[in-house]
């Protein structure tokens, strides 16, 4: 019969009960017999392992084996004692599974090149048929066992989206019937798309500095469970993810994925890593890039940095166990990336991909000269994952490094600091807004209110990656919006975290291929503790606050300008501040605007003051956490750049009027 329509349907003890067991077309149903209690089903999807043991703890003598670990730290190597057993795993034991299987469990950290014949055999290993796995696992004694180990990951907390390994132990006392299922299942797991061998890189310096027993303690006997290889890199210094991953002394096609287990700043690292080795591979001008390539590989986080934001918006939380169950599951989606490239006037400020600026090309403010310009790509500058901020945020990232021996308290301290300066940053920006006419009227096609979360199966983000080679034609307005900002933000995921549930908008999307520009004007203390209280809600939105604007766009670009710099006025509250936020402007039309105020001059092109003088008065942008110097910048946001292990959020809040069925839902950040 075809393996598909084969039903297992068997009566198997559990926990001294008897249970109806059936698995159909891949997935696993318990229900007890002569018990009101409810079905249990997980799709085989979410199975982690199937053990077969002769013992209802799946314990055996290859639990004392012992365990080797050779961590490269940078370029030297050294080993570590055996792999501490008793771990904490929600109180499921430790099977003997891998442990017997010393190639496949041991966390292979010897340099790459030497590394790939081991992991090699291991996954062959792995993949010989199951009855000699089962051999090898269980040994004689326990290839006749009677139990069925079966571990699989649940959703145990739908509010705070956290997902826990759990135990379901079978028996039965006929052996050819457990040994059916356990070949059956096993059969299953083997031919779901999971990683197998993964480049892990660790940074030992963000966060609290816990990354190490972070990964010893929930890591490793979860990537043991699910039988994966590591190859594990612990970082030396800043910035060496980047250069690993750009030279060619790595071989990528080794892997089914990259991870990282640090904060945003590491991720960061990784996927500029990967995208500039790609451009690299590809034989590209990594400056000026025509184009940005998609890496073939996917990547992942294992959170243990101060924020986490790109975890906690790939997740929908922070929680450590529950990243690197999605990693094990090996679940993947697109996830936008955006692109900063410096703003120069003689860089053109245009023609980058997608043939999108052939429209655009005077996407600079002095559109005068398009035709020469057109052909110049601007220099790439990074690339983010989650936020590109300049002006308050900016400010305190650019001090916090000062203080990075307190740990994430720093961003509290040095964010106190710029708050009560309350201090404004002026600047031009233009964004590329675009339209679709309705009805004989020309409307803005993205409302970043639309009240649509990023969850679970997000039509949005499907529709863009259906899309994603096929560019829609539309109507691109250039609406320029001038004056005072407290922050000028380009988000590329809402960007929320622990400490602010909602993010900076709540709506964004994780690979729609847009990014929400958000503009927070400069305005009173007041007001700023209004932000402050707004950003650290559970419920308000930043964007209800009227000095809040979000602008839904694939690029804008920006300009900082020196406001006054050489009138004798201080720049922080002065009065000359409060005349210009009254001046500030929005205006849509593809015209200059360069006719700004007498008194201001742009960035880099003071007449008579030093160049000096002008940078400490403006900010410095904020990108993913690491400071740019680069103040003019054009950003464009990459449709699905990154592929990236996750399963998306699935919402809880059933109550919520944005969850009716009828609404578009997709992945992102549960309330
Ligand atoms: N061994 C190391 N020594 C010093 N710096 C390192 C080392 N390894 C990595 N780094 C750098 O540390 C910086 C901060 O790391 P990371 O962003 O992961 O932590 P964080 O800033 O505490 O967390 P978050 O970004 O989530 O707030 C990164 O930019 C990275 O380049």
């Amino acid at each position: 019969m075809d393996k598909q329509n084969e039903v297992l349907l068997n009566t198997f003890v559990i926990s001294k009960k008897k249970y109806r067991v059936v698995y159909n077309a891949g997935v696993l149903v318990w229900e007890a017999e002569n018990s009101k209690k409810g079905k249990i089903s997980v799709p085989v999807s979410d199975i982690i392992s199937v053990t077969l043991s002769a013992t209802a703890s799946g314990r055996s003598a290859a639990k004392n084996a012992p365990h080797a670990i050779t961590t490269t730290y940078g370029t030297t190597s050294s080993t570590h004692a055996p792999m501490n057993e008793d771990m904490d795993f929600d109180r499921v034991p430790v099977l003997p599974t891998s442990a017997s299987i010393s190639t496949t469990a041991t966390i292979n950290t010897t340099t790459t090149t030497t590394n790939i014949s081991n992991r090699a055999d291991s996954y062959d290993l792995l993949h010989t048929d199951a009855t000699s796995v089962e051999d090898i696992i269980c040994g004689n004694n326990q290839s006749n066992g009677n139990y069925l180990i079966i571990h699989y990951a649940r959703l145990v907390a739908p509010r705070v989206c956290k997902w826990r390994v759990q135990q379901l132990v079978l028996y039965k006392n006929e052996h050819r019937i457990v040994k059916l299922w356990y070949q059956r299942l096993s059969e299953d797991i083997r031919e779901q798309n999971r990683p197998k061998n993964l480049l892990l890189f660790l940074n030992p310096y963000g966060g609290k500095q816990k990354a190490f027993a972070l990964f010893e303690k929930y890591a490793k006997p979860l990537f043991k469970l699910a039988q994966v290889d590591i190859n594990l890199i612990i970082t030396q210094r800043a910035q060496q993810i980047y250069d690993i991953m750009t030279s060619q002394t790595i071989n990528l096609n080794n892997y089914d994925g990259v991870v990282c287990c640090g904060g945003d700043g590491t991720f960061a690292e990784l996927f500029n890593g990967l995208v500039y080795r790609t451009m690299i591979d590809l034989g590209m001008d990594i400056n000026q890039p025509p184009y940005l390539p998609k890496p073939s590989i996917p990547i992942g986080i294992i959170p243990a940095g101060s924020t986490d934001t790109v975890a906690y918006c790939l997740n929908g939380t922070t929680d450590i166990k529950t990243s690197i169950l999605h990693i094990i599951l090996g679940q993947t989606h697109g996830l936008d990336i955006s692109s900063v490239y410096r703003n120069s006037d003689d860089s053109g400020g245009g023609g980058i991909q997608n043939g999108d600026d052939s429209k655009g090309s005077d996407n600079t403010l002095a559109g005068s000269t398009k035709v020469t310009q057109a052909k110049r790509r601007p220099q790439l500058l990074k690339l983010y994952a989650s936020v590109l901020s300049y002006g308050f945020l900016g400010d305190v990232t650019l001090e916090s490094e000062n203080y990075r021996w307190m740990g994430p308290k720093r961003y509290d301290y040095s964010g106190a600091k710029k708050f009560f300066r309350n201090r404004g940053y002026s600047g031009d920006i233009t964004i590329h807004v675009e339209n679709e006419v309705i009805d004989d009227e020309r409307v803005e096609r993205n409302n970043p209110h639309d009240g649509v979360r990023c969850l679970e199966n997000c039509q949005r983000c499907l529709d863009a990656s259906a899309k994603s080679g096929n560019p829609i034609d539309c109507d691109t307005q250039k609406v320029t919006v001038s004056g005072k900002f407290l922050m000028v933000n380009g988000a590329n995921i809402s960007c929320a975290c622990s400490r602010s549930p909602q993010g900076f908008n709540p709506y964004c999307h994780l690979g729609d291929g847009y990014l929400d520009l958000i503009l927070v004007r400069h305005t009173s203390f007041f007001n700023n503790i209004r932000l402050l209280l707004a950003m650290s809600s559970k419920t308000k939105k930043i964007s209800d606050l009227p000095f809040v604007e979000i602008y839904r766009t694939k690029k804008f670009s920006f300009k900082g300008r020196v406001v006054g710099a050489y009138q004798g006025h201080g720049h922080d509250n002065g009065a000359i501040d409060d005349e210009l936020d009254q001046t500030g402007t929005t205006s849509a039309s593809s015209a200059s605007t360069n006719d700004i105020a007498n008194s201001t001059v742009t960035a880099g092109r003071t007449a008579t003051g030093s160049l000096k003088e002008d940078n400490k008065l403006l900010s410095k942008w904020n990108c993913d956490g690491e400071i740019l110097m680069d103040t003019n910048i054009i950003v464009e946001c990459n449709c699905q750049l990154i592929n990236v292990f996750r399963r998306g959020v699935s919402c809880s809040d059933t109550s919520s009027k944005e969850n009716d069925p009828g609404v578009l839902n997709c992945c992102g950040v549960c309330k």
